[in-house]
């Protein structure tokens, strides 16, 4: 690792008539380095599969550049063809031959002899030996991403850019493949870009996550840092699901509906106008006449998470698994004492009080 691979710098793009649409990506800047796997994480429609075509190669940007392994490969005046820039595609759709068998779509396109024995080998990897003579309409969704995989591995990319690869697999296949990935570009030597809306996925197996929103990214980091210092409360309601509250503040009291909070004052470089406060720091209690209002409930590993409905916003609550409490029900809602909050701008630790 740390050396650069690829340097994404001040990249921006539009679909279309600018003037019009306004841009989809906008001063986007990156950088992944040999061996690593980044993660491209936002909301739908925030511009990540763009980004990932312009690396590609299939989009071109309208200001900013592409370096890749010291070449620049994009910029405004020049774009270097997809099937030249030696990185390999993985799609949600699979994106296989229908009519070649798992070992001929590994093999397409392949010529030199020593890329059969590669392609051998990826079949072993990727537990597709016994699958090789069949067609892709003969296999699992897990064993098709599979195949994908291997085929996008087969001529030696040191990239490999993948778009939502397991979105369509259920949730045990996902799973085993999602932890799969990284072991399988290591042992390719080779450095991945992931497209996820899922936290949990990019989270779980990325060395570092770009959370993007509306064409920008918010911040570049790894899972820890994203989970325990993120920059902007988007990133924090985001990747960890946690609540963002409007503060009151008058004089030294910083209120808020639920409760008031805690700061020291020196830590605070701006008027703070947001509290970001995690699902565990808010509890709920039946009342008729609640102004809390309970919209539906997950279960999530050992506890329930409500939606709870106050005014406009919408709260999610982590509750015990016996509680109960019922959608439809009123509630009141307060903060659990002695529990931490961040203010934001600056993400100021603070601490809750009901
Ligand atoms: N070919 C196109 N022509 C015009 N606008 C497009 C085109 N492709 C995408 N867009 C628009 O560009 C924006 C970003 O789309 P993009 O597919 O990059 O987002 P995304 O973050 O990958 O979304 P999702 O998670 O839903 O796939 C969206 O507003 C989308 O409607």
């Amino acid at each position: 690792m740390n050396n650069v691979h690829l340097e994404v710098t001040n990249l921006s793009h539009g679909y279309g008539d600018i003037s019009d649409n306004g841009l989809t990506l906008s001063g986007i800047n990156l950088s992944l380095d040999q061996g690593e796997l980044l993660g491209l994480l936002g909301p739908s429609g925030c511009g990540k599969t763009t980004l990932l075509r312009i690396i590609a190669g299939f989009e071109k940007p309208c200001e900013g550049s592409v370096v890749y392994q010291n070449k620049n490969i994009s910029s405004p005046s020049y774009v270097l063809p997809p099937e030249r820039r030696g990185i390999g595609m993985v799609f949600q759709d699979y994106a296989l031959f229908p009519h070649l068998n798992v070992w001929k779509n590994i093999c397409f396109g392949l010529t030199k002899k020593h890329d059969m024995s590669r392609a051998n080998w990826l079949l072993e990897l990727l537990g597709l030996r016994e699958f090789r003579k069949r067609f892709p309409h003969e296999l699992s969704g897990g064993q098709r991403q599979r195949l994908g995989l291997a085929r996008a591995l087969a001529p030696s990319p040191s990239l490999v850019l993948l778009d939502e690869p397991f979105s369509s697999l259920d949730v045990e296949v996902r799973y085993r493949l999602r932890n799969e990935l990284s072991r399988v570009l290591n042992s390719c030597s080779a450095s991945g870009i992931l497209v996820t809306h899922d936290p949990q996925e990019a989270l779980g197996i990325c060395d570092r996550v770009a959370v993007m929103r509306k064409g920008s990214i918010e911040q570049c980091a790894s899972a820890i840092d994203l989970l325990t210092k993120p920059k902007t409360p988007f990133v924090g309601n985001f990747v960890s699901q946690n609540n963002l509250i409007n503060i009151v503040h008058k004089k030294d009291d910083f209120s808020t509906p639920f409760g008031s909070v805690i700061v020291k004052p020196y830590l605070l470089k701006a008027e703070p106008n947001i509290l970001m406060v995690d699902q565990d720091s808010i509890e709920i209690s039946y009342s008729e006449n609640g102004k809390g209002l309970i919209k539906s409930r997950e279960f999530n590993n050992n506890s329930w998470i409500f939606r709870v409905q106050y005014g406009e916003k919408i709260l999610r609550v982590s509750m015990p698994i016996d509680s109960d409490l019922c959608i439809g029900n009123n509630c009141d809602i307060k903060f659990i004492s002695g529990k931490y909050g961040y203010l934001f701008p600056g993400c100021i630790s603070c601490v809750l009080k009901s």
